[in-house]
């Protein structure tokens, strides 16, 4: 049969492929345009400005203006117009609270601690969601891990995971967080002794930190520690280095390649590490270790001894992959900065090695006396002020938050800049981006202005779960530098602190190494 001189089969072709197409063109235009241009409206009816988007990038194209590592700066210049210049110039427009867009997707950018004061009353921790966008994307990194958990299941996971942080537990890491470092600095004493002064310290303190943390969280050290260590790492360039769009829907299409490979990447981290809990369960003996991963597993167990799945397999994977990537650079960057302040600060650096003499004297390095290098702590504190590896905090509004007149509808993903806030005169005074850490002497919050300006480990309910693995971490490592080296800065530095995920030098932290 014919209709107009074509086929049934032709016209139905036809037919079906131009349906098609305008069911495309339709998604497109309300995914692109009509929706986010409704949210729009919405945010600006709920009192809410901010830099004009324009569909469907939203604001992308300003902030893909800066790209990583492209400026050089001062070394005792504000450093957060240069690592978000859109924040602080938006900043200058609209204030401390305002949104921007991630391609359609809408965040609610906040430094004003006050604000977020207010806010977070309104909130239980268990209500707060992470942005959707953010999960889909990083899942080959994180799964669904704590990091990205939400209600009940962020619940009963947090209750397993934060008592795996009790100093009990820490204390019984101390010896192996000791024995991998040492390791580190007989490398350094060996590149010393044989004539070569400078050393990337950030490249060095990664690769600790990451032995460290496949030690802590799945008790690895050989090949395979390396395996996933270095699986790892590709995964984050992959999802932090490229070029992508996230947030614009569809936009995985327009970088295909990047997206097949890190999910192809993630798919074998995922079986690597599903081997490696397997060989722990099957062993019998995965009681008997103490580290993060052992301790979930003892979870597993209810009191008879019979197997109670707390935790799927799934979702061993996941928390074991959120230990790694939440656990090893943000520790290491948190050392890689404080090297740099020390080496601009020779007095500081000084008074340190004094102080882990008086403390630690010829003493082997002991879990209990951690606690006494008080002025340890405050440089630290004062380095996570000035570079936090976390440079920003995340979360979703699950159901409209009211702060003052102002509604944050639900669904808006929220934005907090802790740079903007560390470094806000307003807060801190003029010496703002000074190394000053006697601000915290007898002020656990630096002397900030305001209790919520200050949040290197985030707020709340949702606080770093491992940050007291990083204390412990912090001070065995930098206890057995500054007792061996004193660290100058090298003319080859170039600072740039860059945001790839973390806050970190692009360049990388050559300094010279002097044996004492
Ligand atoms: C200098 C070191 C570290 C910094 C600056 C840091 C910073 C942060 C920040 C800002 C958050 C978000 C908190 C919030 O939403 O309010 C966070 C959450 C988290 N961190 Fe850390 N962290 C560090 C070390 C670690 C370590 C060593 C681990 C694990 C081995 C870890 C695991 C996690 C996990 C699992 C979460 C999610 C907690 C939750 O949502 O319940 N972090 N961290």
């Amino acid at each position: 049969m014919e209709i107009l001189g074509l086929s049934v089969a032709l016209v139905a072709f036809i037919s079906i492929t131009l349906g098609l197409s305008l069911y495309l063109l339709i998604t497109l235009v309300y995914c692109w345009w009509i929706s986010p241009n409704q949210r729009l409206q919405k945010l600006k009816r709920c009192g809410f400005g901010g830099p004009t988007p324009s569909f469907p990038l939203g604001n992308i194209k300003e902030m893909k203006k800066t790209s990583f590592g492209s400026s050089i700066v001062d070394l005792t210049q504000d450093i957060h117009s240069t690592v978000s210049p859109y924040f602080s110039s938006w900043q200058k427009s609209h204030g401390k609270v305002f949104i921007y867009w991630v391609g359609a997707e809408p965040f609610l950018y906040i430094a004003d601690p006050e604000f977020l004061r207010k806010m977070s009353a309104e909130v239980l921790a268990k209500t707060w969601g992470k942005p959707d966008v953010f999960r889909k994307d990083r899942h080959p990194m994180f799964g669904n891990g704590l990091v990205m958990a939400e209600g009940d299941k962020w619940i009963s996971h947090r209750h397993v995971i934060a008592p795996a942080f009790s100093p009990v537990n820490l204390k019984a890491m101390t010896s192996m967080m000791i024995e991998s470092s040492s390791k580190m600095v007989d490398r350094w004493v060996s590149q010393v002794n044989s004539g070569t002064h400078e050393i990337d310290v950030e490249k060095e303190l990664i690769a600790n930190a990451g032995e460290i943390i496949a030690r802590a969280s799945f008790g690895l050290q050989d090949e395979r520690g390396k395996t996933v260590f270095e699986k790892l790492r590709t995964l984050q360039a992959k999802l932090f280095m490229t070029n992508r769009y996230v947030g614009v829907p569809f936009g995985k299409f327009f970088c295909i390649k990047n997206t097949i490979e890190a999910k192809k990447l993630g798919d074998e981290i995922d079986k690597f590490l599903f081997s490696i809990i397997k060989d722990r369960m099957d062993s019998n003996n995965e009681k008997s270790k103490k580290d993060l991963l052992g301790l979930l597993l003892e979870a597993n167990h209810s009191s008879e001894g019979k197997l109670e799945k707390t935790f799927s397999m799934r979702e061993l994977v996941d928390e074991c992959k959120t230990f790694f990537f939440g656990g090893y650079e943000t520790t290491a960057l948190s050392l890689t900065w404080t090297l740099l302040l020390l080496a601009m600060n020779q007095n500081w650096q000084d008074q340190l090695r004094n102080e882990i003499k008086e403390v630690v004297g010829d003493a082997e390095l002991d879990f209990n006396i951690l606690n006494d290098l008080k002025k340890m702590k405050m440089v630290m504190n004062e380095v996570v002020r000035l570079y936090p590896p976390s440079p920003n905090v995340q979360r979703q509004a699950t159901e409209d938050i009211k702060v003052d007149n102002l509604t944050i509808p639900k669904g808006t993903n929220i934005w907090f800049d802790l740079v903007g806030m560390h470094r806000d005169k307003a807060l801190w005074g003029s010496d703002a981006n000074e190394f000053r850490p006697e601000r915290f002497m007898d002020d656990a919050n630096g002397g900030c202005k305001h209790k919520m300006g200050y949040l290197p480990f985030g707020f709340g309910g949702r606080m770093c779960v491992g940050r007291n693995l990083t204390f412990t971490e912090y001070k065995i490592v930098l206890t057995l530098l500054l007792s061996k080296f004193r660290f100058k800065l090298s003319p080859g530095y170039r600072h740039s602190p860059a945001i790839m995920l973390s806050l970190r030098p692009a360049f990388g932290l050559p300094l010279i190494v002097e044996p004492l």
